[in-house]
C-alpha cells in the first residue's frame, strides 16, 4: 500500500468538470479568465451540470427555474430566530439550513438524474436565499423576497442589502461567482463525492461539503484574511506584522496552494477586481496592504496568493459582512458541488481507501479491576 500525507498528488477520480494543467484553470474546457469576462454565473451553472454553455432560450428557461425555486420555507427562518444570533457562525448556520431544506423538500430521496437536477436547482437558487435571509434576520431585519426579475447575483445583494446594487457592483460579484465556482477535486468536492458515493442524497452531500469548506484552510480563509487585513490596519505595519508571523511559522491566511505552485489563475483576475473597486470607492488602503503582502510572500517564501486572498478586499468593499466571505463562497460552489454529485452518481464506486495502522500491537485485555 501507498501512503501520501494528505493525499498530495493522488488521483482519486476521473472527472469532466473542470481541470488545473500547468496552471491553468477550466471548466468543461473553457478558460476560467473567458468565462469570467464573457459570461453570466448562471451560465456557468448551466454549464458545469450540462457540460455546454446554454443557448438564450435554454438560458432563459434555466433562469426561471432558480428564480421560481428561490424562496424557502418560512419555517427555516423561523428556526434561524432561534438560534443564539450574536454568536453563531454564518457557516454554522447554512450547514445546518441546507440539512434542513433536505427535510422540506418530498423529494429529498428520490433518485435519478432528473430528480437530482431538479433538486440541484432547487439547493443553488435556495442556498442563497438563506445566507441573504440569515444576514437580515441577525440585525433584526426582514428577510427580502427573492426578485425573478434580477440576475443571480444582483438578486442576491438586493437579498441582503434590501436595495439594488449598482450594475458595476452586481458584475464584480457575478464575476467572483464564476471564479469560485468549481475547482476539480478540492477538500470540500471530495467530500461531497465521499458522501454521495454511498448512495446518500444531494442534501447531505452539500451539507457535508459546507462543513469542509467552512475550515480555514479551505473556504473559511477568505474571513482569516480580512482579520488579518483588519489586525494590520495600516500599510505602515504590514511589515512588522507579516515579518514577525513568518518568524514563528504562522501561515499567512491566502497564500499558498496544493495543486497551483506558479501561482492561482482566479487570485490574478480577483486582485484586478480588487483594484477596480477600491479605485471605485476611492478607498485603496486594504488593496495596497494586500499589494504589499503578496509582494513580502513572494520574496521571503516564494509563496503566491490563493483565490481567498483578493477576495476579501472585493467582499469588503461591496459591504458584505466578513464572517459572510465564506458562505458567498458556498453560494458560488454549491454549482461546482452539484455537478460533481450528479457526475460521481452516473457511475458510482463507493470511495473507501485505507489507511496504514500505527497504533499499539496486538494487546490483552487486562479485566477492569487489574488495570
Ligand atoms: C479556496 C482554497 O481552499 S485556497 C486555500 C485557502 N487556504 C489558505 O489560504 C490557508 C493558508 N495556506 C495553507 O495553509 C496552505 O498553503 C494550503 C492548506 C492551502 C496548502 O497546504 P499544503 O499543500 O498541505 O502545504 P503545507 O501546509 O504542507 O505547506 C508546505 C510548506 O509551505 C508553508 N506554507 C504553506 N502555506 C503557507 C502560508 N500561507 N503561509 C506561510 N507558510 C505557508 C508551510 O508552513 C510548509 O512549510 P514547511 O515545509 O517549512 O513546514
Ligand atoms: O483546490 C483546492 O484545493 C482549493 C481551492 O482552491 C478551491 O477549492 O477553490
Amino acid at each position: 500500500m501507498t501512503m501520501t500525507r494528505g493525499l498530495e498528488g493522488i488521483v482519486a477520480t476521473t472527472s469532466a468538470i473542470s481541470s488545473i494543467r500547468d496552471d491553468v484553470l477550466t471548466y468543461r474546457g473553457y478558460r476560467i479568465q473567458d468565462l469570467a469576462e464573457q459570461t453570466t454565473f448562471e451560465e456557468v451553472i448551466y454549464l458545469l451540470w450540462n457540460g455546454d454553455l446554454p443557448t438564450s432560450e435554454q438560458l432563459s428557461v434555466f433562469r426561471k427555474s432558480l428564480a421560481a425555486d428561490a424562496a424557502v420555507p418560512d419555517e427555516l427562518f423561523a428556526m434561524m430566530k432561534m438560534f443564539p444570533l450574536d454568536q453563531v457562525h454564518p457557516m454554522a448556520v447554512l450547514r445546518s439550513s441546507v440539512s434542513n431544506l433536505g427535510i422540506y423538500d418530498t423529494d429529498a430521496e428520490r433518485a435519478g438524474i432528473e430528480a437530482n437536477q431538479t433538486k440541484a436547482i432547487r439547493l443553488q437558487a435556495k442556498v442563497a436565499t438563506l445566507v441573504a435571509g440569515f444576514s437580515r434576520i441577525r440585525q433584526g431585519l426582514d428577510p427580502v423576497s427573492p426578485d425573478p426579475s434580477k440576475h443571480f447575483a444582483e438578486n442576491f445583494l438586493y437579498m441582503m442589502r434590501g436595495k439594488a446594487p449598482s450594475d458595476l457592483e452586481a458584475r464584480l460579484l457575478d464575476r467572483a461567482l464564476i471564479l469560485h465556482a468549481d475547482h476539480e477535486l478540492n477538500a470540500s468536492t471530495f467530500t461531497a463525492r465521499v458522501c454521495v458515493a454511498t448512495l446518500s442524497d444531494i442534501y447531505s452531500g452539500i451539507t457535508a461539503a459546507i462543513g469542509a469548506l467552512k475550515g480555514p484552510l479551505h473556504g473559511g480563509a477568505n474571513e482569516q484574511v480580512m482579520h488579518m487585513l483588519e489586525e494590520i490596519g495600516s500599510i505602515d505595519w504590514v511589515d512588522d506584522y507579516i515579518y514577525e508571523a513568518l518568524a514563528v511559522k504562522k501561515k499567512i491566511m491566502g497564500f499558498g496552494h496544493r495543486v497551483y505552485k506558479n501561482g492561482d489563475p482566479r487570485a490574478r483576475i480577483l486582485k484586478d477586481m480588487a483594484r477596480q473597486i477600491s479605485e471605485l470607492h476611492e478607498d485603496t488602503r486594504l488593496y495596497e496592504m494586500s499589494l504589499r503582502i503578496e509582494q513580502i510572500m513572494k520574496e521571503k517564501k516564494g509563496l503566491l496568493p490563493n483565490t481567498d486572498f483578493y477576495s476579501a478586499t472585493l467582499y469588503h468593499l461591496l459591504g458584505i459582512d466578513h464572517d459572510l466571505f465564506t458562505p458567498v463562497f458556498a453560494v458560488s460552489r454549491t454549482s461546482g458541488w452539484a455537478a460533481h454529485i450528479m457526475e460521481q452518481y452516473k457511475d458510482n464506486r463507493l470511495i473507501r481507501p485505507r489507511a496504514e495502522y500505527n497504533g499499539p500491537h496486538l494487546r490483552r485485555v487486562i479485566p477492569i479491576d487489574l488495570r
